[in-house]
């Protein structure tokens, strides 16, 4: 079994840089199939098992993919089977983003329903709404759902119940080859869409408002292939500056985006943390004297639920009573046993986690309940006492390119090993010639 051993004790330095941003290359790999003229050339696209899972519907659906060197190249032009098995929609939800590209350019698209997950029952009723305003006719059964729609989409006025960022991606790339104009409203404004729609722009698409809660979509006859760089991984940026904090260290993160940052910032300054501006990214300080605050999860520009788990570390090392409010996804607390097994000092009420800070973590075996869980346990595990072991590595390799060497390379004391294979084998080693067939064991 693989694990991530870690002993705690080590002040992080030196320098790490950012991957191009997960969130953000998934759909835009999706929305690549939308091309029937050119091929697309993705550039900073992270050596992922999720950006493999992507490739692989589309290689599935018959779409010429290739990736190297950090380069995704997309040949969408052959005529693409529309379907998406449950083999990748349930290795990863994101696979649901091709729909709304089926569906506008072939009027039919029929991908497996993703079903819950670990942090969620993860719905997807605001997408199939989307497509219904825009002339689909949707049919969910037998672990499917079916969209069809007689010659092209409308454009429509849609409002989004809540600002969900999958289905205002999902939507933005149906509406991209509709007939006529799309006004959605209420949508998500996270930089990833913004990504997206500057990606669908070059590609030939009428997309304005990004980034704001109306985004306006003029539909286009055909989009071609076009070439564009991945924005940095806010999460990823932010998960290293809650390990130099937490390890009272002193780290620059590279190609960190302040502004995408904006609440993760703000909170760790409240913490005691200094966050200093320098060239293209941020310098984190730390300190021994780390205070208590609150959190509440909230869609862009609010706090990412996508860093509660890794603040929640850092919490357990701070003076004082902190509480974190998950407000996006119902279920995204599995982690709070495991950091208990840590000896850290947090109650469960509600939507809400109580932890009572300064806890004196203890090393033991722990077990990733999702991505982001499994590296806030491997940050706990930096300033534990004696060894934490991380299993269940999986759901770290969706989101994160070798996390341990990267730690590692800063000065923790981490290893990735694999008790079948020699112990000597280390992530280090295993990622510099990562396969699609590692991970396609997931
Ligand atoms: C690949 C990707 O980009 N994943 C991110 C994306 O997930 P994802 O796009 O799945 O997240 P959403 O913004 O859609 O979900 C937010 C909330 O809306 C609910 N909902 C969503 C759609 C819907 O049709 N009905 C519904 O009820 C969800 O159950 C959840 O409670 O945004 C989340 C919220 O920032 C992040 O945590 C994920 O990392
Ligand atoms: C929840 C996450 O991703 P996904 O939506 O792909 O499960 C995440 O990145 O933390």
């Amino acid at each position: 079994m693989e694990k991530i051993i870690v002993r705690g004790g080590r002040k992080l330095h030196g320098e790490v840089k950012v991957e191009g941003a997960k969130n953000a290359v998934l759909p835009v790999i999706a929305a690549s199939i939308l091309a029937s003229e050119g091929v697309s050339t993705i550039h900073e696209v992270p050596v992922l098992a999720d950006v493999y899972t992507i490739n692989e519907v589309l290689r599935n659906m018959n779409a010429d993919v290739m990736f190297e060197n950090n380069t995704v190249r997309v040949d969408a032009q052959n005529q693409l089977t529309t379907e998406a098995p449950f083999e990748y929609v349930r290795k990863m939800r994101a696979s649901v983003l091709v729909l709304g590209p089926l569906l506008a350019r072939y009027g039919h698209a029929k991908v497996a329903m993703p079903g819950g997950c670990a942090i969620g029952s993860r719905p997807i009723d605001l997408h199939l709404k989307g497509f219904e305003a825009m002339g689909a006719e949707v049919h969910v059964g037998n672990g499917f759902v079916e969209a069809k729609v007689d010659g092209r989409l409308k454009g429509a006025k849609i409002y989004l119940d809540m600002p969900s960022v999958g289905a205002t991606e999902n939507i933005i790339m149906a509406a991209a080859l509709a007939e006529g104009k799309t006004v959605l409203e209420n949508c998500a404004k996270e930089p990833e869409i913004v990504d997206l729609a500057n990606y669908l722009n070059k590609m030939g698409a009428k997309v304005v408002g990004a980034g704001t809660e109306t985004i306006r979509i003029e539909g286009v006859e055909k989009l071609r292939g076009a070439e564009h760089n991945i924005i940095p991984d806010r999460i990823e940026a932010g998960t290293f500056m809650v390990a130099a904090a937490i390890t009272g260290g002193n780290v620059l993160i590279k190609n960190a985006v302040s502004e995408h940052l904006r609440p993760v910032i703000s909170k760790l300054e409240e913490m005691n943390v200094q966050v200093l501006e320098e060239g293209n990214g941020l310098r984190i300080i730390g300190t021994d004297q780390l205070k208590a605050t609150d959190i509440k999860t909230l869609p862009y520009p609010g706090f990412p639920t996508d860093m509660q788990s890794q603040m929640m570390s850092l919490m357990l090392k701070a003076e004082g009573t902190s509480v974190i409010t998950e407000t996006v996804f119902e279920n995204r607390f599995m982690h709070v046993e495991e950091f208990r097994r840590m000896n850290a000092k947090m109650k469960i009420e509600g939507r809400s986690v109580i932890v009572e800070g300064p806890s004196d973590l203890q090393g033991a075996e722990v077990a990733a309940t999702d991505l982001r869980a499994a590296a806030a346990l491997i940050l706990a595990g930096l300033v534990a006492e004696d060894y934490t072991r991380v299993t269940e590595l999986k759901h770290l390799d969706r989101g994160y390119v070798d996390f341990a060497g990267k730690l590692a390379a800063l000065g923790a004391d981490v290893e990735r090993v694999n008790d079948e294979a020699s112990s000597a084998e280390t992530v280090s080693a295993e990622t510099a010639d990562i396969s699609s067939e590692r991970f396609a064991a997931n």
